[in-house]
């Protein structure tokens, strides 16, 4: 009799993470999984460990303890600017685009060739091989700009774009790096109502094609809790809660750290 295949691992997995900055424990041990094409909410209060935490996992910040692995391999083992190629690509609370740059190379410097050929590659003898390449990238960026309504934009520098429009730029340049997990840093801030529901919309439709995994860290509790699969509350680096949106928002530890003591018995979080 064949032998069952074996499970394969969660997408990521967050094992007792600890990150200290002098007297602040910023993360208290932390651990949790996002499986594949799953949309993880992560959330907390200010100051509760969510960016260090995204830090942690893109590599600008290195765990005091516990481990981080990625299908299975051990991040503390993958220097920073490799973790892109593995397949983690994220957002920024502020977003750090190329502000000179126009949306479409902006796209562009994330879908590179270059970053997959290497350079020395290029000079040598890949020529072919980098010119196809290269014509892959512009229409995985001619995609990307239809996909995230930026193709009237697509030749503005970034800079003078509003900042809700800047925030679509950040999400196609990390898709077309061709990530399998995707970490966003607060994508509905400075959204209006309407704007927030086509972002909810979006996402799904990014998972869905693209075949990805989000993980999203977000204050607008409707937003996370509409489109998460599951959600996982931080509040002063320590897990709290880790279930469904309603478990999570229903969890008396969830209230009490959104709404102070006292609350929990009054009703839900925000
Ligand atoms: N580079 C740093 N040096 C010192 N303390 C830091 C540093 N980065 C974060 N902290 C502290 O670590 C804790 C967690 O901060 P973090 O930014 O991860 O929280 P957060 O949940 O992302 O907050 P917010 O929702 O406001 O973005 C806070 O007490 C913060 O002051």
């Amino acid at each position: 009799m064949a032998a069952p295949a074996a499970t394969p691992p969660p997408l990521l997995e967050v094992e007792g993470v600890v990150v200290r900055f002098g007297g602040v424990v910023a993360l208290a041990g932390v651990s949790f999984e996002v499986g594949h094409r799953e949309i993880r909410g992560l959330i907390g209060p200010n100051g509760s460990g969510k960016t260090t935490l995204f830090n942690c996992i893109s590599g600008l910040c290195r765990p005091a303890a516990g481990e981080i692995r990625f299908e299975g391999v051990a991040l503390s083992r993958v220097p920073r600017h490799a973790r892109a190629r593995l397949g983690i690509g994220r957002t920024f609370q502020h977003t750090a685009l190329f502000r000179s740059l126009t949306v479409r190379e902006n796209v562009l410097a994330g879908a590179h060739p270059l970053a997959g050929s290497g350079f020395l590659a290029n000079a040598l003898r890949l020529g072919g091989r980098v010119r196809r390449e290269e014509r892959e990238a512009e229409e995985t960026a001619r995609r990307l700009l239809a996909l995230l309504s930026l193709e009237a934009v697509a030749d503005a520098p970034v800079g003078r774009l509003p900042f809700g429009t800047q925030k679509r730029v950040e999400l196609a340049r990390a898709l077309a790096a061709g990530p399998k997990l995707l970490l966003l840093d607060e994508p509905a801030g400075g959204l209006n109502h309407e704007e927030v529901y086509r972002l909810a919309r979006l996402l799904f439709r990014i998972r869905r094609e693209f075949e990805l995994s989000i993980l999203l860290v977000e204050h607008h509790m409707h937003l996370v809790t509409s489109v998460s699969d599951r959600v996982v509350a931080l509040d002063f680096g320590e897990k709290i809660a880790d279930g469904t949106p309603e478990a999570v928002r229903a969890e008396p530890a969830v209230i009490r750290a959104y709404l102070g003591e006292g609350a929990a018995a009054h009703g839900d979080a925000a």
